[in-house]
């Protein structure tokens, strides 16, 4: 019989979903030499350009440079005004190109990738119905990403909530916000709104950002606090309802009710796979989440899954190193290149399983990698924990007055290399990635000794942590 893969296709190969994850497969299979074609039904550049990173970092880079001049003699006195929130939409209007993708379009050309419009979906092995046309293709890579989950709460639907979507494009300041989820969307969002002037509360289910390290959520919700956000911890919505004056009441399980113009609901995301037509191959849809190393979907040997939809890290860089890893993957399997899919080979998302380093973009920034106390743990390792005070370096006192942060380094006892790392602080995102290379490079304690930090720079942060890893004080 004859090998499906090797017959005559429209392309190389088709990449539904034209985000960052998408976009990055085509690329690198496009640089490879193979044809390929990417199919979007909205924005080319997806939710991180349009709805999700851009905008939400836009919206929140304004205020916090105003509460870091704040924070300095000298310039504070220079401050005259308050937040000028129109011009902050403004600004974020033009981050996200007016939502037009002309920009994306244009590149997606000079990398000699084909763009079709459209809603796409599987029709067959190794075919991809976009409208009334069918196309054919060596190897199908899914990158349609995610989209809010609705919690079950009574009258949610009906009470038309904001999603990320509506609260990152918002041409409005609503005078009160609620926010239900305290994790990563919910806590920006809370900080992005609290500064253009809303009245925000923050109702978490559990504490505030809960997947990282304990202190960081705490410090987390102490600054909202400061800035006259209502945090509620351990907060269970029961009922929503939104009036014919169009606030919304939300009814909590203690009987407490609170009123907002918006309510905005980031309680999670749910993968983009319905309508993908994986069920009718046999294909289910959680097999996604079973992706191996380079993003190959099991039981397949031409449908691969990259970015959110497979669920492994919802983070855009997370998704594009999945990509490039699926991009080259493709390209070696199709053109009988060897590949290099062992663990951290040039084919394989190694880094997914312990090096995934994320940021939120509060204040103080939570900066974070690897693994927490608490996951390492749970993976059975003996580790060390080692936490030092961040604003008691001299560089993050020059920084801002009254800096305050902390630093957290999860060691491996055995293998003496770090597993994890966590930094809550003003602008501590930029040390992040001294540690990821650090996690990846599984550099041993011994020669980040020799790693010397500049002098004063928060970095200076390493010496302490490495200081007292090596000559902890006596307690
Ligand atoms: C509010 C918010 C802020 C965020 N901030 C950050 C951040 O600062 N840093 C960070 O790393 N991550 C951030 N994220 C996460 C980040 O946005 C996602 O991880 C990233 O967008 C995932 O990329 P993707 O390519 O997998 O999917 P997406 O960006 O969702 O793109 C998928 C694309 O596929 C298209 N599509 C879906 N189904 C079909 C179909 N059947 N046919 C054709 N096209 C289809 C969609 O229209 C979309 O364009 C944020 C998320 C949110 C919600
Ligand atoms: N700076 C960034 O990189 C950034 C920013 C925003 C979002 N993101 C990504 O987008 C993804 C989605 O963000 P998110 O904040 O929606 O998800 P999340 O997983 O970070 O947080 C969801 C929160 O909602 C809570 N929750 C879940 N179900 C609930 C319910 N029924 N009632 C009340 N609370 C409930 C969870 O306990 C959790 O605290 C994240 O996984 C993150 O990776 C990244």
């Amino acid at each position: 019989m004859q090998d499906p893969a090797k017959t005559a296709a429209d392309f190389d190969l088709i990449v539904i979903g034209a985000g960052p994850a998408g976009e990055n497969a085509a690329d690198y299979a496009a640089r490879a030499g193979l044809s390929a074609a990417i199919v979007e039904s909205e924005l080319v550049g997806g939710e991180c350009s349009y709805w999700a990173c851009m905008p939400s970092k836009a919206l929140l880079r304004s205020g916090q440079a105003l509460d870091a001049a704040r924070r300095l003699p000298g310039a504070q006195q220079a401050l005259t005004g308050s937040l000028d929130a129109p011009a902050v939409l403004a600004r974020r209007d033009a981050f996200t190109s007016g939502w037009k993708d002309d920009g994306q379009v244009k590149w997606l050309e000079s990398a000699g990738i084909t763009l079709l419009r459209g809603h796409g979906r599987l029709a067959g092995e190794r075919t991809v119905q976009v409208g009334e046309q069918a196309y054919t293709a060596r190897a199908v890579v899914l990158a349609t990403g995610s989209a809010p989950a609705l919690p079950p709460i009574d009258g949610l639907a009906d009470a038309e909530p904001w999603g990320t979507r509506e609260a990152t494009s918002a041409q409005q300041v609503p005078a009160r916000l609620i926010v239900i989820g305290g994790g990563v969307a919910g806590t920006e969002m809370a900080f992005a709104y609290g500064s253009l002037g809303a009245q925000v509360t923050v109702l978490a289910r559990g504490r505030l950002l809960g997947s990282e390290e304990p202190h960081a959520g705490d410090l987390v919700a102490r600054a909202l606090q400061a800035r006259g956000v209502d945090v509620r911890e351990g907060a269970t919505p029961a009922r929503v309802d939104r009036g014919p004056d169009g606030v919304v009441s939300v009814q909590l399980e203690d009987g407490a009710v609170l009123q907002a113009e918006e309510l905005l609901v980031s309680t999670g995301r749910k993968p983009n796979t319905a309508d993908l037509g994986l069920e009718e191959l046999g294909i289910q849809p959680e097999a996604l989440r079973e992706v191996d190393d380079t993003l190959l979907v099991p039981g397949t040997d031409w449908l691969y899954a990259v970015g959110d939809v497979n669920s492994r890290a919802l983070l855009t860089h997370q998704g594009k190193y999945q990509a490039r890893a699926a991009g080259r993957a493709i390209a070696a399997r199709l053109t009988g290149k060897p590949l290099a899919d062992d663990p951290w080979g040039a084919q394989a998302a190694t880094a997914d399983h312990g090096a995934v380093p994320r940021v939120v973009f509060s204040d103080p920034q939570v900066a974070a990698v690897g693994l927490t106390a608490k996951q390492a743990r749970s993976q059975g390792l003996d580790i060390v924990v080692i936490e030092h005070d961040l604003g008691s370096v001299a560089g993050a006192s020059l920084h801002a007055s009254g800096y305050s942060g902390r630093a957290t380094l999860i060691v491996d006892k055995a293998r003496s290399v770090i597993l994890g790392a966590t930094f809550v602080g003003q602008d501590v995102a930029e040390l992040l990635h001294a540690a990821t290379i650090a996690i990846a490079g599984q550099v041993p304690m011994e020669r980040l000794w020799h790693a010397v930090p500049a002098y004063p720079t928060i970095s200076e942060i390493w010496l302490r942590l490495l200081e007292d890893y090596f000559y902890p004080q006596p307690v």
